[in-house]
Formats: structure tokens, C-alpha cells, sequence
């Protein structure tokens, strides 16, 4: 079945694709119609009052610039830069309506945790990945051993957004070499099954499966990056997708090195 969705950044209606079956899951059909003002956010986006007023989400300077900066030279990662790029991402997925309302939560508060570490009189160990990676381990404040001792240690928490990189570097990938007709839910949902998917519970899964029947088609996608015209998308994503990887591989060979892929 098609529903007409409302998109809260173009005032727009976009059309989405739910399958009959799946239409138990959505919230009432007066919450999914709901057009969300610019000056009314959802509540979980940022710290403060300017960051929280919506204002319309730019793929290249909010995800993309953030990511390239993250990468030092000597490719050192540096967890501000990475922040801010998850945080531009999350700008966009609560611009796709409240659906995704638990992914963004999730992701919000992976990265607070990670911006309270900054801001801590250890701030300066959480510069990059690398320095916080030493300093967890040398002070004995990662779960190496699998205790759960530390559930919010930055590696811990690092770890979970770094493997949400991985689906988001195959999902863009997919979107890249898609054609007009192919569907994000299917993209979206096999670049999750071939990365996050292995990493939630039953429950989670389920539940991100049916979120991404909620994914607006990909003209209507394409529109929300803000980026151009289709070919215009193409050749950003077409920059994005090594970026994302160069950032993805770095942290995986460093957890690696230290065997820390799989913190409880
Ligand atoms: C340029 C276009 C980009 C497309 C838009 C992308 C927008 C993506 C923005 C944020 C992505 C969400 C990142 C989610 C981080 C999830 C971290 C995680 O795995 N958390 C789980 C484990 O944490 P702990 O319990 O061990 O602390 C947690 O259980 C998860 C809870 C929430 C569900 C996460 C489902 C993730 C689905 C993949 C993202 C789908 C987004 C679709 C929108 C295009």
C-alpha cells in the first residue's frame, strides 16, 4: 500500500511504500501525517536551543565536511569531527518523520556519551580514537575481558556507531548505483542485514525492518540530502562512500590490533 507522507523539511508529500502487512507496526495515522514545524524539533537532537531549531539539513557540509576533517594527516581520527558527522546524519533521519524516532535516540545518546568524555577533565585523551583507545586500555576502563564492568567506556560506544558506519557506507554505496526505481527500504534493508544486523537482538532487528518500510522513495531521498540534481547526489556519494570506508577501515584495523571488536 502507499502512504503519502508529509516531509517535514519541504512541506512536501512524498510517497512511501508499506506493505499491508507491516501496517500494524505504524503509529496512528494522525502522528505519521503530522507535519513537524522548522522551529519544533524533535527533542533529542542536540545540546542546545540553536542546535535544536531544524534548520534545513546540507549533506555536504554537515556529513560530508565533518567526516574529511575527522582524518588527520598521520590518520588519526578525531572524535569532535566524528561526532559531528553522526550528528548531521541524525539531523536527517529525524528529518524523515518519527518512525525513526528509537534510531535517532540511540544514536544521540551514543554520541553524548562520547562528547561528555571530551568536554571531561580527560578531554584531551578523547582527541582522537587512537589516544582514547591507549588511555581506556592503559587505565584498565574497557571491558577487554567481557565483564560489562564499563558499559559506557568511549570504546564501547565508539564501537557501536563505528559498525553503523559500515552499514552506512553500504547502504550509500547501494543508493549510488541504484536506479530511479529501486527501493531505499530493500537497499537500506540489505546493507543492514550485511553489517548491524549481526550485532541486535531479535527485537531491534524487527523493528529497524519495519522503520525502513518508512523510508521515502529515492527521488524524494535524493531531495532531503539537499545536494542537487540526481547526478549532482551521485557524485557526492561517489565522494562520501571512500571517505566513510578510509574512516571505517582505520578504527577497525586499530580495534583489531587491540581486540576490541567485540566489547560487550
Ligand atoms: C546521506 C544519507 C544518509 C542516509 C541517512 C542516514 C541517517 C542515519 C543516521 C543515524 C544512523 C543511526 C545509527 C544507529 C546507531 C546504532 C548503534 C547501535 O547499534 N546500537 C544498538 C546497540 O547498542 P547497545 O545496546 O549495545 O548500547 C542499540 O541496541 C540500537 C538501538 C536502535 C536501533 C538501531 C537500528 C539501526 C538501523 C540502521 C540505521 C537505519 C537508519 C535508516 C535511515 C536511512
Amino acid at each position: 500500500m502507499f502512504l503519502y507522507c508529509l516531509d517535514s523539511l519541504t512541506s512536501s508529500l512524498y510517497p512511501m511504500c508499506i506493505p499491508q502487512s507491516s501496517m500494524m507496526f505504524l503509529p496512528p495515522m494522525d502522528t505519521r501525517m503530522q507535519l513537524r514545524p522548522t522551529s519544533c524539533p524533535a527533542p533529542w537532537i542536540g545540546n542546545t536551543e540553536a542546535e535544536n531549531l531544524q534548520t534545513q539539513f546540507c549533506l555536504k557540509k554537515e556529513v560530508l565536511e565533518s567526516f574529511k576533517s575527522c582524518l588527520s594527516p598521520e590518520k588519526e581520527i578525531y572524535i569532535e569531527h566524528y561526532v559531528s558527522g553522526w550528528r548531521g546524519l541524525v539531523k536527517l533521519l529525524n528529518s524523515l518523520g518519527s518512525l525513526f524516532g528509537f534510531i535517532s535516540k540511540d544514536a544521540v545518546s551514543k554520541t553524548q556519551i562520547l562528547m561528555n568524555f571530551l568536554k571531561s577533565e580527560n578531554g584531551p585523551h578523547y582527541a582522537t580514537v587512537q589516544s582514547m583507545v591507549k588511555f581506556e586500555l592503559d587505565n584498565k576502563l574497557v571491558d577487554v575481558d567481557k565483564k560489562g564492568i564499563y558499559p559506557e567506556s568511549g570504546c564501547r560506544t565508539l564501537l557501536r556507531l563505528h559498525r553503523a558506519l559500515r552499514w552506512l557506507q553500504l547502504f550509500l554505496e547501494r543508493l549510488r548505483t541504484s536506479k530511479e526505481d529501486d527501493k531505499t527500504s530493500v537497499m537500506c534493508r540489505d546493507a543492514y542485514n550485511e553489517s548491524l544486523a549481526q550485532h541486535h537482538t531479535w527485537l531491534i532487528r524487527k523493528s529497524a525492518g519495519m522503520a525502513f518500510y518508512g523510508l521515502p522513495v529515492r527521488p524524494a531521498f535524493f531531495e532531503v540530502m539537499n545536494v542537487g540534481t540526481p547526478e549532482q547526489v551521485v557524485d557526492v556519494l561517489g565522494k562520501a562512500v571512500p571517505l566513510l570506508y578510509e574512516v571505517y577501515q582505520i578504527t577497525e584495523e586499530l580495534y583489531q590490533k587491540h581486540n576490541l571488536l567485540d566489547l560487550p
